[in-house]
């Protein structure tokens, strides 16, 4: 009565294919080399008491994330998660099960938090980042290193800060600090109980702010602050306490912040790997942007990673498919052009590639 499994590896006991996903570096790309030497667009893998299933094709993709979307909708909980939605006393967006409650909080998260309009609300913040980032590297001597993976990271934390919870927080190195370190060891206990206490500070004085005398203008809110106004206005058509907008925003926080700071990184160490690549981008930019001394969001042309074309799909595809996609995209682009646009990069001599990204 063995269920049929997916060709894959052969498997220890006990860890079973675990030793297989060190041969290279990078995981994608041993996962990747494994598909294709077993010849398996759908790949089972045996980590140490989990199964696991890898999709490497195309088609294989539309199947788990269209035609069988529903089967795979519900993300699993491991015991990090466990225990941090035992701190927050909500699960969020990402970890809700499938079902009605993950579609009240998703419904308002892609309309109030993440919506087109919300994020064009946003642009200054963006740009204010990205144009201190350029101050701050024009500054450096000619030839001096800059480290682009710091840089770029607390552009990204600084604008997801002041997006989220606005320019007052009073506690915000060490929120910034606390999410560092979360999403560097998720599974210490201690640092989550530490974001979750930072966010409950943020949510109380954003309280007291609400109840002074001046009234918020809907165009300047942040994100609590649409919090906020949405539990006291009832209009969600579902209960949102304390716990949920804390889970809310730890999501957001922790799983917006390292992707769009990963993709930013990484595409600017491809181009420094490809120099010819990188002159190309430069010109086309410079074609474009003619005689304008800086970059603006009106200079980026778009691309749409919808999760319809299944050979590409960076923010998932389905019902699953990432909210934060025009979030992340703005600061991609922008932060992207405008290092592309004033500053010509080349890696430092010597072996540099083991860059922690
Ligand atoms: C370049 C940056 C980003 C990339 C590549 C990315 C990628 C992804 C991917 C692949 C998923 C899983 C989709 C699926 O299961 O089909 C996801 C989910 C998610 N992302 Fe992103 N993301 C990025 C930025 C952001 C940002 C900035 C936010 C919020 C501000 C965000 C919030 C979320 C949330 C809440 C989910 C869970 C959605 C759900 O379960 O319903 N992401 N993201």
């Amino acid at each position: 009565n063995q269920p049929r499994l997916p060709p894959g590896p052969w498997r220890l006991p006990i860890i079973g294919s675990l030793h297989h996903l060190f041969k290279s570096p990078l995981i994608h790309r041993a996962l990747a080399d494994l598909a294709r030497g077993y010849n398996a667009p759908v790949m089972y893998l045996q980590l140490g008491e989990l199964n696991a299933v890898v999709i490497s094709s195309p088609d294989a993709a539309r199947e788990v994330m269209k035609t069988h979307d529903v089967i795979f909708a519900t993300r699993p909980l491991s015991a990090t998660v466990r225990a941090g939605s035992m701190i927050a006393d909500g699960l969020g967006i990402a970890f809700s099960p499938y079902g009605e409650r993950w579609r009240q909080l998703r419904k308002f998260s892609t309309m109030e938090l993440l919506s087109t309009k919300r994020v064009r609300s946003f642009r200054p913040i963006r740009e204010d980042e990205t144009a201190r980032l350029v101050t701050e590297i024009a500054a450096c001597l000619p030839g001096e290193l800059v480290n682009v993976t710091v840089r770029v990271a607390t552009l990204v934390a600084n604008s997801a800060l002041r997006a989220m919870m606005g320019e007052g927080f009073r506690r915000r190195e060490e929120l910034l600090e606390c999410i560092t370190q979360a999403i560097k060891i998720a599974t210490a206990q201690a640092v989550q109980r530490k974001l979750f206490e930072l966010v409950d500070h943020a949510v109380e004085q954003h309280r007291e702010h609400r109840s002074g005398p001046s009234a918020i203008d809907s165009k300047d809110e942040d994100m609590l602050d649409v919090f906020l106004r949405i539990q006291e206005e009832g209009d969600l058509g579902c209960s949102l306490d304390v716990g949920d907008i804390k889970a809310i925003i730890v999501d957001l926080f922790v799983g917006g912040s390292e992707p769009t700071a990963t993709t930013i990184q990484w595409a600017m160490a491809e181009l420094m790997r490809n120099p010819n690549v990188m002159q190309r981008a430069q010109t086309e930019l410079h074609c474009a942007l003619q005689d304008k001394s800086r970059v603006t969001e009106d200079d980026l042309g778009t691309t749409d990673f919808m999760g319809t074309d299944f050979r590409y799909t960076p923010f998932g595809a389905g019902r699953r498919i990432c909210p934060g996609l025009a979030f992340s995209l703005a600061n991609v682009e922008l932060v992207l052009a405008m290092l592309l646009f004033h500053f010509d990069w080349q890696l430092p001599p010597g072996p540099t590639l083991r860059v922690p990204l």
